[in-house]
């Protein structure tokens, strides 16, 4: 699943896993988590997501694909939330993974992804949901990931699903999405 920041991935991605059951692995969740454990690698992972930049390719792949092992035996598929951020990333994942089957695009204005976002830092206590980080991680959305949506849309893999409606609006498309692959 892809989408700008605050466009409702982990919203969605939440309902995903009670209808049909995938596993979920966020790449943002899994590097939060690092940082709370306070490795060392965890303080590195902190200063990068605090300026809204991009944690190097090889560790989030790494941490991903540890994931998946660590649930080969019992997942009935995965669902991946906020990766690939950049093409590269796509790339790396397809040579060390496999192709995905769908890439689920979910589309918000930026101002919604901003309102939202602001909305979502009076509570989430993420060191990222300020103002400034968010118009950071906004503009390296629009630099580095909106080209991997064009890549796979090269593919034929990409559903774009419109996320200024109501959450359960947008579930009830992301829900035909995913029945079409069956
Ligand atoms: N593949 C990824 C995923 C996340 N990050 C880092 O982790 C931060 C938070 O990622 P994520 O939780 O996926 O955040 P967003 O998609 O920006 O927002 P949200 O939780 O709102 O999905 C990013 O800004 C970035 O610094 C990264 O470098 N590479
Ligand atoms: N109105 C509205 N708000 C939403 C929707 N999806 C998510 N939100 C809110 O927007 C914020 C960001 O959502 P989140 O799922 O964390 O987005 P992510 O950054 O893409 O993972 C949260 O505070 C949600 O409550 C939606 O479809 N409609
Ligand atoms: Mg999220």
């Amino acid at each position: 699943m892809a989408g700008g920041p605050g466009s409702g991935k982990g919203t969605q991605c939440e309902k995903v896993v009670a209808k049909y059951g995938y596993t979920h692995l966020s790449s943002g969740d899994l590097l939060r988590a690092e940082v709370a454990s306070g490795s060392e690698r965890g303080k590195q992972l902190q200063a990068i997501m605090q300026k809204g930049e991009l944690v190097p390719l090889d560790t989030v792949l790494d941490m991903i694909k540890d994931a998946m092992i660590a649930k080969a035996d019992v997942s009935k598929g995965y669902l991946i939330d906020g990766y690939p951020r950049e093409v590269k990333q796509g790339e790396e994942f397809e040579k060390k993974i496999g192709a995905p089957s769908l890439l689920l695009y979910i589309d918000a204005k930026s101002e919604t992804m901003v309102s939202r976002l602001m909305k979502r830092g009076e509570t989430s206590g993420r060191a990222d949901d300020n103002e400034e980080t968010i118009k950071k991680r906004l503009d390296l959305y629009y630099k580095a990931t909106e080209p991997v949506i064009a890549f796979y849309e090269g593919r034929g893999i990409v559903r774009k699903i419109n996320s200024e409606l109501a959450v359960d609006d947008v579930f009830a498309e992301v829900s035909k999405a995913i029945d079409a692959l069956k």
